[in-house]
């Protein structure tokens, strides 16, 4: 099993849980909280020589594994640290955390050394130092290095909340310095603003290979400023700045107060403008709001465009989920995706967040994607949800459970191995739900005597049956989740 990451090939499918392959890929969130709660519990010393060259490898039929450098650590893990990773995880909602430990081959180990720390991403066409006033041409892909390659057009769903900004900035990557500028953004945090503003840095450097692009937080602004004075290297700083053809800056309500930050942006800012080269600025309020502003700052910000982005409507969120999650290659029925989509309403990246853990939890508790999974993966981080059992999710579960799909059970096979999980549903929908034989019946295509005979069959069958009660226990157990269940017990 665990050759199959060595080798790097994609998991196989686990009982209709996560893929495990995939998995490594959408838990690094999850492996940073891991690792959040180990460092609050270890001194500094330890977690650096221990934790910090540990690999992780992703979730392998609910087991968490690592990656070490040899035999040593990995006995040393076993012995130290099991049962404070195990508790990690199950801060995280694993209900029976498991951890393995993987000595890493010698090549993969000295990658993942060469990869870490990670090397400081190189802003776009930063001058080399050698060459500081001239700076050199560039490949066509250089010049979206700093660029996030998720935050595409593609990649961005639009809806009423944002079809504004969208627009804009299509509008903007389409005509660079004519349309719109500068095109301000503004909108509360981890509404897509800076997703917006890459997406244009993107469609610039693909239709204009040879256009210099810039991306920067006013942060980022501000610190190579202080630099720049300290060493001497204004001029250099300039430079850099007024010879892009498209600036993007992020988190510009962060010039309040800061007045020589602002004097310095002011010149940036006429430069380019006065080039007709692109800006585009990004803000959680509008110019007006912007407290501490210079007055000649604020109105050339209303100069060109100001838009919003508001808090996206529900069907947009479950569309950005389902997107998510098809980017992930991870099959999630659409109700968990709504359940997602209905606990977090206002952030997107907490929505993405919510969306990974649910993956956590069912990976790490070799579970099925269910609504009820998903309440209680959310239910450490945001207010629980009472899930009412649907006969889809037990029809769900119960062909995870079998290892088989679901049309399976509903079809009209005779065979044991298929009649028994049916029997299995029949009998666990009549328990965990408040519909009527008939009902039942209906759901598979049946009538209600089969219902009737399929339940007395089970109920027989549980008292002589222990690998069957077991079979049922523990979809009972996953399925019937209410708020309070887990703290009462
Ligand atoms: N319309 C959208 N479609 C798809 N993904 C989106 C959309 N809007 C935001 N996202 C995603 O949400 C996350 C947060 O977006 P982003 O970082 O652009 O927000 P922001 O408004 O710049 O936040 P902040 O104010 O914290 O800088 C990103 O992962 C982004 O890809």
């Amino acid at each position: 099993m665990l050759a199959r990451h060595e080798q790097g090939q994609p998991g196989s499918r686990t009982s209709g849980g996560p893929q495990a392959g995939e998995v490594r890929v959408i838990t690094q969130e999850i492996w940073a909280d891991v690792l959040g709660y180990v460092r609050k519990n270890i001194s500094e010393v330890e977690y650096h020589t221990w934790f910090a060259p540990v690999k992780n490898l992703g979730v392998q039929d609910g087991a968490l594994v690592l990656g070490v450098r040899n035999s040593f650590a990995q006995e040393w893990f076993r012995k130290h640290y099991l049962e404070l990773l195990e508790d990690a995880l199950r801060s995280l909602g694993a209900q029976n955390p498991q951890v393995s430990f993987q000595v890493l081959p010698a090549v993969q180990e000295a990658m993942i050394l060469a990869q870490d720390p990670p090397p400081p991403p190189t802003p776009l066409g930063r001058p080399s130092p050698s060459n500081a006033s001239a700076p050199p041409a560039m490949a066509p892909t250089e010049n979206r290095q700093t660029l996030n390659p998720k935050y595409t057009f593609e990649n961005f769903v639009v809806g009423p909340n944002n079809n504004l900004a969208h627009a804009a900035a299509l509008a903007v990557a389409e005509s660079p310095g004519k349309a719109y500028n500068p095109l301000f953004i503004y909108g509360d945090v981890g509404l897509g603003k800076t997703h917006l503003m890459h997406a244009v840095g993107h469609y610039i450097a693909e239709r204009f290979p040879g256009k210099r692009i810039e991306y920067v937080s006013t942060e980022s602004f501000t610190n190579d400023l202080i630099n720049a004075i300290r060493d001497d290297k204004m001029t250099q700083f300039r430079n850099r700045y007024r010879s892009v053809d498209l600036l993007l800056v992020d988190d510009i309500q962060f010039l309040a107060g800061k007045e020589r930050t602002q004097e310095e942006f002011f010149h940036t800012f006429n430069a380019l403008y006065e080039n007709h080269k692109q800006i585009i600025l990004s803000s959680d309020r509008p110019p007006k709001d912007i407290q501490t502003l210079e007055g000649r700052l604020r109105s050339r910000f209303e100069w060109g465009l100001i838009t919003d982005i508001q808090s996206p409507e529900f069907e947009t969120r479950v569309a950005i989920l389902k997107m998510n999650a098809e980017h992930n290659r991870i099959d999630i029925p659409q109700d968990v995706l709504e359940l997602i989509a209905r606990q977090v309403t206002s952030n997107i990246r907490e929505l993405e967040g919510a969306l990974m853990r649910v993956v956590a939890f069912a990976s790490l508790n070799n579970v099925a994607f269910s609504r009820s999974a998903a309440s209680k993966a959310l239910s450490n981080v945001f207010a629980s949800q009472e899930v009412k059992v649907e006969m889809i999710d037990v029809l769900r579960a119960t062909a995870a459970q079998y290892g088989m799909s679901a049309e399976m059970i509903r079809g009209s096979g005779r065979a044991r191995d298929v009649v028994v999980p049916r029997q299995v549903a029949m009998y666990l929908i009549r328990e965990l739900t408040a519909h009527s034989l008939p009902e039942i019946g209906q759901f598979f295509g049946r009538d209600h005597s089969t219902v009737m005979h399929a339940v007395s069959k089970v109920t027989e069958a549980l008292g002589r049956d222990a690998e069957l009660a077991a079979a049922v226990d523990a979809l009972r157990d996953q399925l019937k989740y209410v708020e309070g269940e887990e703290k009462d017990a």
